[in-house]
């Protein structure tokens, strides 16, 4: 056991006793003039036998009582040989050299709940062999999600968030499991302030959400900006499943494009994208709003847009050279479900038919359909490509693949992956017969991520 731990009487405490964490530890010490505190820091090796900075504020070196000296402060378990202590003294007196003897004495220094980190405490609440470690922060708002033996103690733990995480406010446990069509977690309070409006900063753009009604995944950010990134300012981008706007407010501010249309189901996500918009400082003329199921704003909003704007161009008399060619890119983050959206596509255009013999330009279209690629038994890497490529497929039912590349987004659990399958959908497919409807398929429950304990990172 070590000797900078908190007191092994916390083993199993459920509710937070912070008085018990009082420890009084002595500290082997060091006293020299303050003066010379930073050449012997700068030239002499000692950071690895100091205390360091888990225990702040303890640090390294500290005020002595007495005027104009300081003490180097050690760590006990690092210098507890003799003759290490020994070294470490010649080592300070060859930089000092002012004829005094180096000493070693003890300094008394009584440790509080302060004074130690969360993983520390953690580890020593929680019974021997149970671990928790990493939870995730969204603005003041922290979540966490339990396996089974940490249940009993996920009070205390957010307790102890609560009191050590900066800018924490309020501590919830996300349920294992979303089973909504919204995506946004169930909540239970755990500790702090019932208040889940928040804000966050995302590439440098601020969003502000009701938590409790709406999806985050701070986890995605890379996915936002590479997809944003694909953009130009000719490009015609179309979210379908918006939410409070990660693509399409970064790829408007950054990418301006020629045209940004967003839809959700959700009536509080469309609510906190135009909150976003204004927040950002983007005209509301830049990005037209929808809410509506994402198969209809495919084949009526996308479909009727297109042609729009396409007949448009054909019209104009205006041609610029080294303008970039448009391109229409639809973006559909519901990986539990958006493959179902995949048929929307076919037949979009059918009964624009006559219009788009004239149109002399046609404009390429990219899909972006977020999947989850999950097998029951374990399966070779390559497996989870070719089962996103084939859920695609299965969907489009079109002679041939009409994916073209399937980026491995990240792992959410064991055997389960998460992955944007980019398609490009040909005209013949946007005019062909659709298919008859199928029966709506259920939503499938998602399990959120593997338990904590199983995960050993801390996201702070
Ligand atoms: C996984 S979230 C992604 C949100 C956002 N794109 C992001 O990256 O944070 C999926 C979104 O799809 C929305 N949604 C669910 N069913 C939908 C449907 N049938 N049509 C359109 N949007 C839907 C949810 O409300 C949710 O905001």
């Amino acid at each position: 056991m070590s000797l900078l731990q908190p007191p092994e009487a916390v083993r199993g405490m459920t509710k937070l006793d912070k008085e018990a964490f009082r420890l009084t530890v002595d500290l082997p010490v060091i006293e020299i003039e303050a003066s010379d505190v930073g050449s012997v820091t700068r030239r002499v090796r000692l950071e690895s036998f100091l205390i360091g900075h888990k225990l702040r504020p303890l640090k390294n070196t500290m005020d002595s009582e007495k005027e104009g000296k300081k003490y180097l402060v050690f760590n006990p378990e690092k210098v507890e040989k003799n003759d290490l202590k020994e070294k470490i003294g010649a080592l300070i007196k060859r930089e000092i050299d002012d004829g005094q003897p180096i000493n070693w004495t003890t300094l008394s220094k009584e440790l509080t709940f302060d004074n130690w980190d969360t993983k520390s405490i953690f580890k020593a609440i929680l019974p021997v062999g149970i671990e928790y470690s990493s939870y995730t922060q969204t603005g003041h708002i922290i979540h966490c999600n339990f396996a089974d033996e940490v249940l009993p103690f996920r009070h205390i733990i957010a307790e102890v968030l609560l009191n050590k995480v900066k800018n924490c406010k309020t501590v919830v446990q996300k349920g294992n499991i979303i089973t909504n069509v919204y995506r946004n977690l169930d909540l239970e309070l755990l500790a702090g302030e019932e208040n889940y409006e928040t804000e966050i900063k995302e590439s440098g753009l601020r969003f502000k959400m009701d938590f409790s009604k709406v999806y985050w995944n701070s986890r995605l950010s890379h996915e936002h900006e590479r997809v944003a990134g694909l953009f130009n300012n000719q490009s015609i981008v179309y979210d379908a499943c918006c939410g409070i706007g990660p693509f399409v407010l970064p790829a408007t501010l950054k990418k301006k494009p020629r045209r940004v249309m967003a839809n959700d189901l959700n009536p509080e996500s469309v609510k906190w994208l135009k909150v976003n918009v204004a927040l950002n400082k983007i005209k509301d003329d830049r990005i037209e709003i929808h809410n509506m199921d994402a198969k209809q704003f495919i084949k009526e909003n996308i479909a009727n847009d297109v042609i729009r704007l396409m007949k448009e161009e054909s019209g104009s008399e205006d041609f610029d050279e080294n303008k970039l060619e448009s391109e229409i890119h639809v973006v559909m983050n519901l990986p539990a479900y958006a493959v179902n959206f995949l048929p929307a596509f076919r037949g979009a255009l059918k009964k624009f038919e006559t219009e788009l013999k004239e149109i002399n330009k046609k404009w390429k279209w990219n899909v972006y359909c977020y999947l989850f690629a999950k097998s029951q038994v374990d399966v070779p890497d390559e497996w989870y490509e070719e089962e996103a490529r084939r859920m695609c497929d299965e969907k489009t039912k079109w002679d041939k693949s009409l994916v073209v590349n399937c980026h491995n987004v990240r792992t959410v659990s064991s055997r389960k992956e998460m992955f944007c399958v980019q398609l490009e959908i040909p005209y013949e497919f946007l005019l062909a017969e659709p298919l008859p409807e199928e029966p709506e398929v259920p939503f499938e429950p998602e399990e959120v991520e593997e338990p904590s304990c199983k995960k050993m990172k801390m996201d702070n």
